[in-house]
């Protein structure tokens, strides 16, 4: 941005990375193929789009700074397999990632970038329920955050991670030291992977937004039994019902983090049926 006279943009994360070895070695973690399509989040100056570009993918490229996506368009606007928009990735309507994308190929469609920090969980939440039509999440975030999100101590596991779980395999790829990144920030990166679980291997056919809520309440007072921490979503009569037909490992009096995955969804489907059930004698 410098040569164009233009900062960095504190508020927007601006941190560039702009060594080519380091930028390459990203792109090939993707094992992006010809024909593929990516989704990229800020692309800022472009240095991360050049190498995606050059791995054979094509490029949708989301950038809230109106500077970096007129830069954008002088650098690659001339190219067929590159679009840019000038948008906030939040707000983006991802039903339109396909259409809007300079490739209608039928090649795996990733989103990826180095995200600025201060989106990065709004970020993967809002895409990690579209394994119907992206495959994969391939993002540089803060090292501390890819700790938390793709494996965190027992005692740091949060509702987030069980989303995580739910919706895709995580993994950690490799650190980036802070002093990659230009202007440097306070922390370091990481590089991370979410391959997308397609909707045909989800735990769960329907309900998955209740389900994501009882997570939610569940981990938000993650020290009290299952059952106190619902009591807001689920009646007295409910809970006892479901109660009874839960076996004692799936208890309700459990804490959350004492339960696997397999366990919660269990759980919750039983709950819905309480819960349908109590209100079908209420009708009768
Ligand atoms: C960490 S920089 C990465 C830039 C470039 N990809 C690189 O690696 O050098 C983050 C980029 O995201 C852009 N950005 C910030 N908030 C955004 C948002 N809500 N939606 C889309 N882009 C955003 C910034 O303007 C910036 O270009």
């Amino acid at each position: 941005m410098r040569n164009l006279g233009m900062l960095p943009a504190k508020s927007l994360g601006q941190n560039f990375l702009t060594d080519d070895a380091l930028l390459q070695s990203i792109a090939a973690a993707a094992r992006l193929q010809p024909g593929d399509r990516v989704l990229e989040i800020g692309p800022g100056k472009g240095s991360l789009t050049q190498q995606l570009l050059q791995a054979g993918a094509s490029v949708l490229a989301v950038e809230k700074d109106a500077r970096l996506v007129k830069q954008l368009q002088s650098s690659y606007g001339q190219r067929a397999d590159f679009r840019v928009i000038e948008e906030d990735f939040l707000t983006l309507d991802l039903s339109q990632a396909s259409q809007l994308h300079p490739a209608k190929a039928h090649g795996r469609l990733i989103a990826a970038g180095n995200l600025p920090y201060y989106i990065t969980t709004e970020t993967i939440k809002k895409l990690l329920p579209w394994g119907h039509t992206f495959s994969a999440l391939h993002f540089v975030i803060q090292d501390d955050a890819a700790k938390r999100l793709v494996s965190p101590d027992a005692s740091e596991v949060r509702a987030i991670n069980v989303e995580i779980d739910f919706y895709s395999e995580p993994k950690y790829l490799f650190k980036i030291d802070k002093a990659r990144f230009s202007p440097e920030p306070t922390v370091d990166g990481a590089l991370v992977h979410f391959e997308l679980r397609q909707p045909s291997e989800y735990l769960l056919t329907e309900g998955r937004t209740s389900f994501m809520k009882l997570v939610q309440h569940a981990y938000l007072q993650r020290r009290k039994m299952l059952r106190k921490s619902l009591e807001s979503l689920y009646s007295r009569a409910q809970l006892d019902k479901a109660q009874e037909r839960l076996g004692s490992k799936c208890s309700l009096a459990a804490r959350p983090q004492e339960l696997s995955m397999a366990h919660l969804v269990h759980i919750f489907t039983v709950l819905q049926e309480a819960k349908h059930s109590t209100f079908m004698s209420d009708q009768s």
